[in-house]
C-alpha cells in the first residue's frame, strides 16, 4: 500500500473525525500532555510547571478518572525514564516494561473512550539527550535515526496508541513512520500527527526539566527550525503532508500564530494542531502571579488566538482548567 492511498489513519476514531472540521472552542479540541515515569507509584510535582506532575502507571486512574468525567477526550504521553539505562539509540523508548508502553495499555483498559496519542522521540531515552542517533562527531545520523523512530512508533501503535506524534524533527521520519505503520497493518488504525513546524525555542525549558531531556552537549538548532524561518516552516508543512502526516502541528503556539495561519492555508484539508508549550504555560502563570492579568482571561485569550489563526486541536497544560472553564463559560 502506498502512502498516498491512506486516508483512514486520520479518521479511525470518533475524536479524530471531529478534528476534520470545526472552529469554535470545545473540550474536544484540547489534548492534555502527561509525563509518565517509571516508578509506578510516583506522583511528583514539577516545580517549573504549576500544577503538573510526573505520574506512575498506578496513579493514572486516580489522576485522570475525574478529568475524563469532566469531559477530557485526549492525552499525549511523554515518557520520563529515571532508573533505566539510557544508550546511544534510545533503547528504553519502546521497552515493553517501560513507562510509555505500560501506560498505553493501562489507559486503554481504564478509559476505553480516551484518545491516546504518544510523543515519539529519542531525547528522553538517549545517553546524549539528542532526538536522533548520532555520528561519532556528534552530528545527526539521519538514516538510522528515522529507522529507529519508525520502530518505536510502530511499537506504540501495536501497544494501542490511537496516534503517534514524532517530535524529533529528523528529515524523512514521517514517511518512514507511515510506511512502517502500513507494513505492520496499522496504516488505517493509527493517526500520524507530525510536529511539522517545530522551532528551536527558549520556551521548552520547563519541559526539559520535567522530562530530563536536555541535550548533554550542543543544542537542537541543526534539526529544529530557526525562529525567523517562515519559509522553512512552510516547506516542512508541505513535505510532511506529502509524506503522509494526518495532522500538522505548529510548536510553540503563541509566538508562531502566522505559521499556524500558513499551515491552515497550505494544508486546508488537514486538521491543524498547535502546542502551547511548557514555557508558554509557565509564562502565563508567572504573569498572572505578577498581577499583569487574570490567569483565566489570559489563558482564554491565548487559545482563542490560536483558533482564530486556524488551529483545530490544541495541546495544552491548561486542559484540566479549560474542562472547568468551558462549563462555566
Ligand atoms: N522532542 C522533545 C520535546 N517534545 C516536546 C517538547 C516540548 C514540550 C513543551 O515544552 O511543553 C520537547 C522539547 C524539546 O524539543 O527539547
Ligand atoms: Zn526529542
Ligand atoms: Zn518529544
Amino acid at each position: 500500500m502506498d502512502i498516498s492511498s491512506i486516508l483512514q489513519g486520520g479518521y479511525q476514531h470518533p475524536l479524530s473525525r471531529s478534528w476534520q472540521g470545526r472552529r469554535q472552542l470545545t473540550k474536544s479540541m484540547f489534548m492534555y500532555p502527561i509525563f509518565i515515569t517509571d516508578d509506578p507509584d510516583a506522583s511528583v510535582e514539577i516545580p517549573s510547571l504549576p500544577g503538573q506532575r510526573r505520574w506512575g502507571v498506578n496513579k493514572l486512574e486516580g489522576f485522570l478518572g475525574p478529568l475524563v468525567q469532566k469531559g477530557l477526550k485526549s492525552v499525549i504521553l511523554f515518557g520520563v525514564p529515571l532508573t533505566c539505562e539510557k544508550d546511544h539509540r534510545g533503547t528504553p523508548a519502546d521497552d515493553p516494561n517501560g513507562p510509555v508502553i505500560q501506560a498505553i495499555s493501562t489507559l486503554r483498559r481504564l478509559f476505553p473512550s480516551l484518545y491516546i496519542a504518544v510523543d515519539v522521540c529519542l531525547c528522553e531515552y538517549t545517553s546524549h539527550g539528542h532526538c536522533g542517533v548520532l555520528h561519532e562527531d556528534g552530528t545527526i545520523n539521519t538514516e538510522p535515526s528515522v529507522e529507529r523512530l519508525a520502530e518505536v512508533a510502530v511499537n506504540y501503535a501495536k501497544a494501542g496508541a490511537h496516534c503517534v506524534a514524532p517530535s524529533d524533527m529528523m528529515d524523512g521520519r514521517v514517511k518512514a513512520i507511515k510506511t512502517a505503520l502500513i507494513r505492520s497493518g496499522l496504516g488505517n488504525k493509527c493517526t500520524l500527527m507530525s510536529y511539522a513546524a517545530k522551532f528551536a525555542s527558549s520556551l521548552y525549558g520547563p519541559f526539559r526539566d520535567a522530562a530530563g531531556s536536555a541535550p548533554s552537549f550542543g543544542d537542537r538548532k541543526c534539526y529544529q527550525l530557526p525562529p525567523s524561518a517562515r519559509g522553512l516552516a512552510r516547506r516542512a508543512i508541505q513535505r510532511d503532508t506529502a509524506e503522509g502526516a494526518d495532522i500538522i502541528m505548529v510548536k510553540p503556539a503563541l509566538p508562531y500564530l502566522d505559521i499556524i495561519a500558513d499551515a491552515a492555508q497550505l494544508t486546508p484539508d488537514h486538521p491543524i494542531a498547535c502546542y502551547q508549550v511548557s514555557g508558554e504555560f509557565a509564562m502565563i502563570h508567572a504573569g498572572a502571579k505578577a498581577g499583569v492579568y487574570v490567569l483565566r482571561t489570559m489563558a482564554f485569550e491565548s487559545v482563542e488566538g490560536m483558533v482564530r489563526a486556524g488551529a483545530t486541536l490544541i495541546l495544552s497544560y491548561f486542559t484540566p482548567d479549560f474542562l472547568d472553564w468551558l462549563d462555566e463559560a
